[in-house]
């Protein structure tokens, strides 16, 4: 194997290597790579994608920025055009979105958690756990001396802390290459997280490849390792209580899964997709395993990783996102193919990275979550709710009364929160539930928005629609009059508001619902993924691609039958299942979603002589 420095992409020399193990940095700055074999199937750790730049692709590689950073001095939050500060953050955020519950009449929680679920995949969580579990101090005295610290300050004022004695939300700064300890302090922060930065399924398949192999296969039939309890299939699971499930209420909660990574055991809407996706795997290999008898346990295992990621893109980009950004704005912006053949669109000049921006804007749909999760049975029946604060890091509750169950026909019967300026009261004062006394997801968001540099929103704007927003009446079509007056109460200058604020209170784009900075920074990324990826699933020059029956098959996925096919208790569901039931799109029977068909992953070689002629059945589904 070759040793490279995980921020430069370039190979280090066995002292180097030393120096690191002795400062124990090795495991964030140095990435360990066999030769590349450019036939090979996508690698776990997102190494070789990029085979000039076998580093590129691979975990804990840097972000790369739309716009460059802007701070203050030693890299504080930028002050505003006046050399003040800038409105606090829950100040602001207090002021821009209110507290409410309204659902909307278009989308499901289905959109919501396959958004957060595809954002899981390219982030990781020790931000947060840094203040929750490293650094829970923030608010108190000893806070004030650890730089890392940088704590929320709540003010009198507030419309709920008025009546309450919290002054102070804790929360830290990110954690980059400098921090770490990879490179050397007084540059600017580079933020590090410990997945790749592709869109790989890592929720399911980890980033390393000694976690998928001890914790994830089970090398038998190209099946990931799986339990069955109380007649449902989950992953496998922790034996001991060392783990990280620290809300199953004990003793009757224990379920906790052992996979290749914990992301999976965090939010529930994540737990849940990754628990479908996780038995979709192997309901794949099966399929693959009957079509093709004579396959090993590594083809088979490749084959049904290889479409499980296809099956999960094709949803994400062909279904989700239409419906949100707009399908013509997302054939325009090349972001989806208008026709269903092969997109050869791999460019080996872009390096395969995610945008700081875009899993920061993806922060807007918090505004979209509900905070309580109904549950109903399966005939649509509505049995109770649960406050989806209360079930991050608790997998246990998945498995007992049913709740999975009735959480699964939830996820498709309940709207999301609307699009709107509203943000649920669970999400902007608990958040994370019992993990910390008060939280709020939306300050943290406008607060991470200024220690991540960004540049105002006037610079995204002319950056997005190279329009110059000098004056406050420059904003008029782009923000509602009333919420332009807001934003003027708030911030001295047009030119200081900052991207998220702005965010949440510009009008939709065309053709979809989303906001349109939104879908510049979100469209810039999907882009990206889709050229830098060399293993893009709709390409026919990747190793191991699909020929073109095969694709045309993948095209077929739905969110819909992938319920149907492994969540439990699905029989009938919506055809579009991320949007509402509703005329058009009324419930139907499973029987009616179409499926893909295995057979055209059929291997000739598996049926030597005339057999196909002897067995017409074969070609059966
Ligand atoms: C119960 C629901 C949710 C909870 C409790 C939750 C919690 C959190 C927390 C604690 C953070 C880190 C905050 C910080 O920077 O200090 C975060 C960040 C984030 N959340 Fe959520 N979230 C929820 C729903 C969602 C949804 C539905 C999405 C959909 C896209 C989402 C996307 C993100 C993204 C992209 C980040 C930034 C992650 C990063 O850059 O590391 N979240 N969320």
């Amino acid at each position: 194997a070759l040793y490279y420095d995980s921020y430069y992409g370039k190979t280090i020399t066995r002292e180097e290597l030393k120096r690191h193990d002795k400062a124990n940095t090795t495991f964030w700055c140095v990435n360990e790579i066999e030769p590349c074999d450019p036939n090979e199937w996508r690698r776990v750790d997102g190494s070789c994608n990029n085979l000039k730049n076998p580093t590129r692709g691979a975990t804990h590689t840097p972000f790369y920025r739309v716009l460059p950073p802007i701070y203050a001095k030693d890299f504080e939050p930028r002050k505003s055009k006046s050399g003040n500060d800038l409105p606090l953050a829950r100040h602001l955020r207090t002021h821009l979105l209110s507290e409410g519950r309204v659902p909307s009449q278009i989308f499901t929680q289905l959109a919501v958690n396959d958004l957060v679920f595809m954002s899981a995949d390219i982030v990781s969580l020790h931000d947060t756990v840094n203040y929750i579990v490293w650094k829970p101090y923030c608010c108190a005295p000893k806070g004030k001396t650890d730089r890392v610290c940088v704590p929320n300050k709540i003010p009198d004022d507030d419309p709920v802390h008025r009546f309450s004695d919290i002054r102070c939300l804790n929360m830290t700064r990110p954690e980059s290459f400098q921090s770490i300890g990879c490179i050397k302090n007084g540059t600017t922060p580079e933020r590090i997280v410990s997945s790749t930065p592709l869109l790989d399924l890592s929720v399911i398949y980890g980033n390393v490849l000694k976690g998928l192999l001890e914790r994830g296969r089970l090398f038998e039939g190209g099946l990931l390792k799986f339990e069955v309890s109380n007649g449902r299939i989950f992953p496998p699971s922790y034996k001991t209580q060392a783990h990280v499930c620290f809300l199953n209420e004990r003793p009757r909660e224990t379920r906790c899964h052992n996979m290749p990574e914990d992301g999976a055991n965090t939010l529930a809407g994540i737990n849940i997709m990754a628990i479908w996706f996780w038995r979709l795997h192997n309901f794949i290999a099966r399929q693959l395993a009957r079509v093709n008898p004579c396959w090993d346990d590594d083809r088979l295992f490749y084959t049904a990783r290889d479409i499980n990621i296809a099956i999960s893109l094709q949803i994400y980009y062909y279904e989700l996102l239409p419906i949100m950004l707009g399908r013509q704005n997302l054939i325009r912006d090349g972001v989806i193919s208008p026709s269903p053949g092969f997109r050869n669109i791999y460019n080996p000049d872009i390096i395969p990275q995610v945008s700081l921006e875009y899993p920061f804007v993806l922060r807007w749909v918090h505004t979209m979550q509900e905070g309580e999760l109904k549950m109903y049975d399966k005939h649509g029946y509505y049995l109770k709710k649960y406050p989806i604060v209360n079930l991050t890091l608790r997998t246990g509750f998945l498995d007992v009364d049913d709740n999975l169950d009735y959480l699964t026909q939830g996820t498709f019967r309940q709207g999301s929160a609307n699009i709107d300026y509203i943000v649920d009261p669970d999400i902007a004062e608990i958040g994370l539930g019992p993990h910390q006394r008060a939280s709020d997801l939306t300050t943290n968001d406008v607060s991470k928005n200024r220690y991540f540099g960004f540049q105002p929103y006037v610079k995204y704007r002319q950056f997005c629609f190279g329009h110059t927003v000098k004056t406050w009446d420059d904003l008029i079509g782009i923000i509602d009059r009333e919420r332009i007056e807001v934003l003027r109460d708030l911030y001295e200058n047009v030119e200081d508001v900052d991207l998220i604020a702005a965010i949440w209170v510009e009008k939709p784009i065309k053709g979809g619902f989303v906001p349109p900075t939104f879908y510049c920074l979100v469209v810039e990324q999907l882009v990206r993924n889709a050229v830098s990826d060399r293993h893009w699933y709709e390409s026919s020059e990747r190793p191991n691609a699909f020929n073109i029956e095969q694709l045309l098959e993948i095209r077929k996925a739905t969110i819909a039958r992938l319920l149907c096919d492994v969540a439990d208790t699905v029989t009938e569901i919506q055809p579009h299942a991320f949007l509402k039931a509703g005329p058009g799109n009324e419930m139907c029977s499973c029987k009616h979603i179409p499926s893909i068909n295995f057979w055209a992953w059929r291997d000739n070689s598996c049926y030597p002589g005339d057999v196909w002629k002897q067995n017409p059945n074969l070609r059966e589904h």
